[in-house]
């Protein structure tokens, strides 16, 4: 591979999902070849970005990636081939062995896969009067963590409720990952709230950037996500946003600024690991 680039045009694709999947890959497709013709050297999908995000559409979505059989994974391996982009394509359903998971795919300019990352922490939450869901109704919880070397620097995966677990970013952190994306799709009532402030929070108790890709809003569904996607930088600033409508956000990164971040306020040097330490228990994907 050739060595990674220093700076980095990041495109958020924030697509919006229906329930017809030869619609959504189409609309992937089409968004991949417009952030490369505006200069993206990495393209972001969001979470469930095949597929509704619900556990009705979860099984009937899921597609065999190991398998080779999976329809979506082939077709981003072609459009990140044909476009010569790094694609970081969100999460899609995916069934193996029995299971179902939440699961994101990084391939390379090339079309090849360099990773995948099955979702960590499943989604299982209520809120009465707002917001109950339980994804593990449906999904199984990966038990990797994925870092990943790319032409346009080394990346860490996390899917949606994964944010909020500071200490897979720390791991992250201390692997030298320069980026931790996030594809996900938070709702409207913890989104407000809550989106920003995580994706600020990794990125400043990591010193590095944050990306967070959602779907776009889409009133006849029956989730209605947040939107919102997001570059984050390693001080806490935001770089560039969306609001819920459909887009493509473009951000440009220079992976100086976490060098230049970690030496002007050294927080892994000034840790008081004799007092307290994070155990890595983790698998590499
Ligand atoms: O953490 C949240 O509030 C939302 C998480 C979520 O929507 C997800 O994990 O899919």
């Amino acid at each position: 591979m050739p060595s990674a680039k220093s700076k980095v045009k990041l495109a958020l694709c924030q697509l919006l999902t229906t329930d017809n999947k030869e619609a959504n890959i189409s609309t992937a497709q089409s968004a991949i070849k417009e952030a490369a013709s505006n200069g993206a050297d990495m393209v972001v999908l969001p979470e469930m970005w095949n597929c509704p995000y619900s556990n009705d559409s979860f099984p009937t979505f899921a597609e065999d990636i190991e398998g080779g059989t999976s329809q979506s994974a082939a077709a981003m391996a072609e459009a990140a081939k044909q476009h010569g982009v790094t694609l970081v394509a969100g999460s899609m359903p995916e069934k193996h062995a029995g299971n179902l998971y939440n699961t994101c795919l990084v391939f390379d300019c090339r079309g090849q896969q360099l990773a995948r990352f099955r979702k960590m922490h499943l989604f299982d939450i209520n809120i009465p009067g707002k917001i109950t869901f339980r994804e593990s109704d449906t999904l199984t919880a990966g038990e990797n963590i994925a870092v990943v070397d790319t032409e346009a620097g080394r990346l860490g995966l996390g899917i949606c409720y994964d944010i909020r677990f500071p200490e897979l970013a720390m791991i992250y952190a201390r692997q030298g990952v320069q980026l931790i994306l996030y594809p996900g799709a938070f709702n409207m009532t913890t989104g407000p709230v809550h989106w920003e402030l995580l994706a600020k929070a990794r990125a400043v108790d990591n010193q590095l950037f944050v990306g967070v890709c959602s779907p776009a809003r889409n009133m006849d569904a029956s989730y209605h996500a947040w939107g919102h996607s997001m570059l984050v930088g390693p001080f806490g600033q935001v770089l560039a946003t969306a609001e819920h409508e459909p887009g493509i956000i473009y951000a440009d990164l220079d992976y100086a600024e976490v060098d230049e971040r970690r030496k002007g306020m050294p927080l892994a040097t000034q840790k008081r690991e004799d007092l307290y330490e994070l155990v890595d228990k983790t698998h590499k994907a």
